[in-house]
């Protein structure tokens, strides 16, 4: 059976901390593909600050050079509030002859008490937690807790840095900042 990693997200925009989580968790988990997954509309935050078009757009070129790496655009298509319950029941019917590990880092780990219908869903993949800067790796859900790099990186971080004028150079990769600098995404 195929192991499969999930990488759910805004990627608003996506950088280098999305990037070595799925490294990370692939090696150490001997994972076949990892699949991103942008959501159409994050169930726990504001919208995304730009359109989903740009979001896919940057997300196709941070994985474009590695083949380990798929961009799933079920959310998308689905469209409403991005829940992971919805996803992976529809994966799970879609793909029955695959294994689904659904990769979050720390900061999602603390957030998981609060997630839709968190009991089913925690059954229906294997949740796999990676450290981050600032939030404790421990829950009492099942998940598999991963001691990776720790990049202390985020989307946040990215957008203040270009409102401000700030280089991101190495915290995107190279293509990405391309797109951001061709559509002046962030000004
Ligand atoms: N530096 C990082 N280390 C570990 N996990 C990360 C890191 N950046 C993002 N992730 C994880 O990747 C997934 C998608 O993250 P998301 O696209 O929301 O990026 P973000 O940097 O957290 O964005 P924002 O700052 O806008 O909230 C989440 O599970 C998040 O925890
Ligand atoms: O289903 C939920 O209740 C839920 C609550 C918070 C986050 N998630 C998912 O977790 C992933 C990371 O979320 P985000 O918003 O940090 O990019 C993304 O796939 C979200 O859809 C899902």
């Amino acid at each position: 059976m195929k192991r499969i990693g999930l990488l759910g997200g805004t990627f608003d925009p996506p950088h280098i901390g999305h990037l070595a989580i799925a490294d990370e968790v692939y090696k150490q988990l001997a994972l076949d593909e990892v699949w991103f997954i942008p959501s159409a509309s994050p169930p726990h935050k504001p919208a995304a600050h730009v359109a989903t078009k740009d979001r896919i757009a940057m997300l196709e070129a941070a994985i474009d050079c590695d083949d380990r790496f798929k961009l799933e655009l079920i959310e998308i298509e689905r469209q409403g509030k991005s829940y992971t319950i919805d996803t992976l029941t529809a994966l799970i019917e879609r793909y029955p002859n695959l294994s689904f590990y659904f990769i979050i880092g720390a900061d999602m780990v603390e957030y998981l008490p609060k997630w839709n219908q968190v009991d089913n869903l925690v059954q229906l993949a294997q949740f796999v937690g990676v450290k981050r800067p600032d939030y404790q790796l421990l829950t009492p859900y099942p998940v598999t807790l991963i001691n990776g790099p720790s990049l202390d990186v985020s989307s946040t971080e990215i957008r203040e840095r270009l409102a401000s004028n700030q280089p991101v150079h190495y915290l995107v990769p190279p293509k990405v900042m391309e797109i951001i600098k061709e559509r002046r995404l962030y000004e």
